[in-house]
């Protein structure tokens, strides 16, 4: 997911900006690039569209090389370990909250404010197990302080279920498998009077079978490739490649690919060290488009 800014009175950031795992809420999420990744990554689009080649046949070694920024796990917040000019474009158009706290707080007088928080590698660390990304007590402390004050989110690529087994926070909007299971808080902050009816909106539902049949397919293809991981995420299907040996990384790209060609409905994305089969959240699911959908839920 994209990275976040916290938008806070100071009396919430105080907790956050005091352990240094929960700093990197404010400014993790998609990692800036490099100059060289940018360029990289610019070169191989370039190559692809020139080649014809579309979204639906993007899982590639390069594409999961350019789409793992496993260095952003070393980076911490407002680190000088990488150069700044790296960094400057994406600072410019989404500044850390810490960075222009004044700024934005003057911006936000008179709107009403919601947090949208991504989970892995923003309230969770990035580990090699993804059943095993549990979010520190003082990261949970720090989100039900801000849920106090503001509507607040999670969206991830995750399943909703699993987000929510690993934060245990019921006043909170969850929205899993990027966006298409999004259910509301099941219990509301005292102050709060008008409590609302709780939401729950999965747009993509007819797709469930599809996808439950794209994550037995791919356990059985990748079975034999040491390290890979089959997640099913409800509307989407991640496939690990942070425990794969790099020169296995073909064969797996292989086979997400042969995968996904039989399902022309599911579009091919890249996380971190993973590749999704993911519905479309632009295209009409369930009878009608997403956005509409959410719009009719509130
Ligand atoms: O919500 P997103 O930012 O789009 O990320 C969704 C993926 O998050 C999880 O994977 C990531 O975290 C794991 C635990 O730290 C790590 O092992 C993995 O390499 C990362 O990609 C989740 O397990 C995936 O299903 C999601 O697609």
């Amino acid at each position: 997911m994209t990275r976040q800014g916290l938008l806070a009175p100071q009396e919430i950031l105080s907790p956050i900006s005091a352990s240094p795992a929960t700093v990197t809420a404010t400014v993790m999420g998609l990692p800036p690039r490099s100059a060289a990744s940018t360029a990289k990554y610019k070169k191989l689009m370039t190559h692809l569209e020139l080649h014809g080649i579309g979204s639906q046949n993007f899982a590639s070694f390069e594409s999961m090389k350019a789409s793992s920024p496993t260095h952003l796990r070393s980076v911490p917040l407002l680190s000088t370990s990488h150069s700044e000019s790296d960094d400057s474009d994406w600072n410019r158009r989404l500044p850390s909250v810490l960075s222009k706290f004044e700024e934005i707080t003057e911006a936000a007088k008179g709107k009403k404010i919601v947090m949208f928080l991504d989970y892995d590698g923003t309230l969770s660390p990035i580990v090699d197990d993804p059943d095993s990304a549990f979010m520190s007590e003082a990261m949970r402390a720090a989100v039900k302080s801000v849920a106090k004050y503001f509507p607040t989110a999670i969206v991830s690529g995750r399943c909703r279920d699993k987000v929510f087994n690993f934060v245990q926070l019921s006043e909170l909007y969850y929205a899993g498998s990027h966006g298409l299971d999004i259910k509301g808080p099941t219990k509301w902050p005292k102050h709060i009077k008008a409590k609302a009816k709780s939401v729950l909106c999965q747009p993509a539902s007819s797709f469930l079978p599809m996808i439950n049949e794209v994550y037995n397919l791919l356990l059985e293809k990748t079975k034999g490739i040491p390290g890979s991981k089959v997640e099913n995420n409800r509307f989407c299907v991640s496939v690990h490649y942070r425990c794969v040996e790099e020169k296995r990384w073909n064969r797996l790209a292989e086979e997400v690919r042969s995968v996904l060609s039989g399902y022309p409905d599911l579009k091919l994305t890249q996380g971190r060290k993973v590749s999704n089969l993911e519905v479309p959240y632009n295209q009409e699911v369930s009878g009608f488009v997403w956005s509409e959908g959410i719009e009719r839920e509130e």
